[in-house]
């Protein structure tokens, strides 16, 4: 599966913080049986490594990425854990050569940033932090003069603003922590953290949800109206 599949194949990205590598596989679990197979594990914590490793070996069905990867040996170091793709928060000049051992999706901000990236042979590219960057309306302006570049838009998204970036076009995917909460991993909740995945994927498939609630979306302090947005790509 190539990075641009990979990235088409799920609506989010769960991005993990895991302290204890003991929840490893149960979080994976939960999350794919909720309907997202692909995870992105960060080198936020000591555990990082020894997490992708388990999911990897454990959680046939999990699809498992490294994140927060700031160098090649960080790329290295989760390939050899069992990593099938890596993510970073942005491309410095070591991370720019395009064959890692395992594809990498890197940050991009600006329009400069997207042109750098593509340009190097990224042709998708993380958005990141995305709300600060502007969110869908970054994302549309930028599809005028780089049409071809594909995002997966993370930093700062929440469930409710799924539709909105998944609307538009060059969209592949989102990526955020939201159903992952620490709080329900301290208590290994893994029903809750199962729930929140499945509740993102109707909502990304504009079901209703498991509550009950419309998977409409309210509009929040600077941004647009989100209904407004998707009349607008219609
Ligand atoms: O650690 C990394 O590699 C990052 O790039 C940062 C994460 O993608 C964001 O921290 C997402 O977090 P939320 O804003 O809570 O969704």
């Amino acid at each position: 599966m190539t990075l641009m599949e990979l990235l088409h194949a799920a609506p989010v990205i769960p991005v993990l913080v895991i302290e204890s590598p003991d929840d490893a596989v149960p979080l994976a679990e939960a999350l794919v049986s909720g309907g997202l197979p692909n995870l992105e594990i960060t080198l936020r914590t000591p555990a990082a490594l020894t997490a992708i490793e388990r999911i990897a070996r454990q959680v046939p069905d999990a699809r498992v990425g490294v994140g927060t990867v700031r160098s090649d040996a960080d790329i290295r170091a989760a390939w050899d854990a069992g990593a099938s793709f890596a993510v970073s928060p942005g491309l410095p000049p070591s991370l720019r050569a395009i064959e890692h051992p395992i594809p990498l999706l890197p940050g991009v901000m600006t329009p400069t940033e997207v042109m750098t990236a593509y340009e190097l042979g990224f042709h998708a590219m993380k958005l990141f932090p995305a709300k600060l960057a502007g969110g869908s309306d970054f994302l549309r302006a930028i599809a005028g003069p780089i049409p071809d570049a594909v995002f997966c838009p993370t930093g700062g998204i929440r469930e409710e603003d799924l539709p909105r970036y998944l609307a538009l076009p060059n969209v592949a995917c989102v990526g955020g922590t939201w159903m992952a909460p620490a709080d329900a991993l301290a208590r290994k909740d893994w029903g809750l953290i199962e729930t929140l995945a499945r509740r993102a994927v109707q909502i990304a498939h504009d079901e209703p949800t498991t509550t009950g609630q419309a998977a409409g979306v309210q509009p929040q302090a600077g941004e647009e109206d989100p209904g407004a947005a998707l009349e607008t790509l219609r």
